[in-house]
C-alpha cells in the first residue's frame, strides 16, 4: 500500500556540530509505522533555499521536518511562507532560540512526537529592512556580541564568557528615536531587541508579553545597565529587571538611530551596522507542529 503522507525531512549535516544519525534512523523508523513517504534533504550550505523550495512545490509534502539551528529553520519557514504545509522542528542547532521559546524536548524521540502531532499554530514574523525575523533580531550590544561570536570562530561555553567580556568592554549605549502607529519615544538604549517570542536561546525571557502568534510583534528597549548586570543577561542567569525596561507592542515601527551606526542583528545572524530599521509583523507566515499546551 503506498502511504498517503508525504513528509520531507531537512537536515543540516554539519549544525550543532553533532551527528544526525539518530535523526534519519528515528524518521526513517517512524515513516514505516506510521505510515509515511519520507524524502530526505540534507543541506550544503550553497543554494539550500533554491533547493528545498523547488522540492516543496514539486512534492508538495504535507509537513517538512527540520532538524537543525535557527538558521535552517528560519530558511525553511521561507520555503514554506503562505502556504498550508506544517513545518515540524527537531532542535538540532548549537543556538536553539526557537526551539526554546516552543519549549519543544532537547530528545530526539519526544521531538519527533511534537513534529509529527496534531498541535499546530501559525506563527507570525516580522519584516526587518526585508529580511525575515521568526525569533528575535536586535541593535546594540547582543548584536555586537554575535558579531564577535561569529568573527573570532569562538566555541563554547569559555569561548562565548571571553567574547563577552570583550563586549562588554567595546560597547557603548546609543540614542534611538522610535516611531510606531500609537506614539512615538526618544531614549538612550543599551539595546533594542525586535521580539517575535519570548526569550533568547539562553533562556532569558525578554518579553514576558509576547506571544510567536498574536499579529503583534515587541520593542524591549533596555536603558543603561551596569557591567554584572550586562553580564548576568547576556549570560541568562537573570530576567531582565523590568524597571530599567520598555516594551512597547505594535504592528509597524520605524527605528533611527541619529548619531552613528549600530550593529544589528537577526535570529542570530549578524547583519551589520545600521542607522535605521522598517519593522512590520507579518501574520500568520508559517504552520508549525509545537506541543500542545498545558491544561
Ligand atoms: N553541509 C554543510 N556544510 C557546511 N555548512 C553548512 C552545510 N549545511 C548548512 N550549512 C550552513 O549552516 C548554517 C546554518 O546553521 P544553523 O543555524 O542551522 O545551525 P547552528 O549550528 O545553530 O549554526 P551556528 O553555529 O551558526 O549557530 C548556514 O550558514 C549554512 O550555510
Amino acid at each position: 500500500m503506498h502511504p498517503e503522507r508525504k513528509i520531507l525531512l531537512v537536515v543540516n549535516p554539519v549544525s550543532g556540530g553533532t551527528a544526525k544519525d539518530e535523526i534519519f534512523n528515528i524518521a526513517i523508523a517512524r515513516s514505516k509505522i506510521e505510515p509515511f513517504e519520507l524524502l530526505i534533504y540534507q543541506t550544503t550550505g550553497v543554494e539550500d533555499l533554491e533547493a528545498i523550495g523547488h522540492l516543496v512545490s514539486t512534492q508538495q509534502p504535507e509537513r517538512v521536518i527540520v532538524a537543525g539551528g535557527d538558521g535552517t529553520i528560519g530558511m525553511v519557514a521561507r520555503t514554506l511562507a503562505q502556504t498550508e504545509a506544517i513545518m515540524g522542528i527537531i532542535p538540532a542547532g548549537s543556538a536553539n532560540g526557537l526551539s526554546v521559546d516552543f519549549a519543544l524536548p532537547t530528545s530526539f524521540e519526544e521531538a519527533f512526537d511534537i513534529a509529527l502531532g496534531s498541535h499546530v499554530i501559525a506563527m507570525d514574523a516580522v519584516d526587518i529592512n526585508g529580511d525575515i525575523c521568526l525569533h528575535l533580531g536586535d541593535i546594540g550590544l547582543n548584536a555586537l556580541l554575535v558579531k564577535n561570536y561569529e568573527m573570532n570562530d569562538s566555541r563554547g561555553k569559555i569561548g562565548y564568557a571571553k567574547e563577552m567580556l570583550k563586549t562588554l568592554s567595546e560597547h557603548n549605549n546609543f540614542r534611538v528615536q522610535i516611531d510606531y502607529p500609537e506614539g512615538r519615544l526618544e531614549t538612550e538604549a543599551l539595546i533594542v531587541i525586535i521580539a517575535n517570542g519570548a526569550k533568547y536561546g539562553t533562556g532569558v525571557n525578554i518579553n514576558p508579553k509576547g506571544s510567536i502568534s498574536d499579529g503583534f510583534f515587541e520593542l524591549v528597549i533596555a536603558r543603561r545597565l551596569n557591567f554584572i548586570e550586562s553580564a548576568k543577561i547576556l549570560t541568562g542567569s537573570t530576567d531582565f529587571d523590568p524597571d530599567i525596561l520598555q516594551i512597547v507592542s505594535t504592528k509597524s515601527a520605524h527605528l533611527v538611530c541619529p548619531d552613528h551606526g549600530v550593529h544589528f542583528q537577526i535570529d542570530g545572524e549578524y547583519k551589520g551596522e545600521v542607522k535605521e530599521l522598517r519593522i512590520e509583523i507579518i501574520e500568520k507566515y508559517v504552520h508549525v507542529a509545537v506541543p500542545a499546551p498545558h491544561p
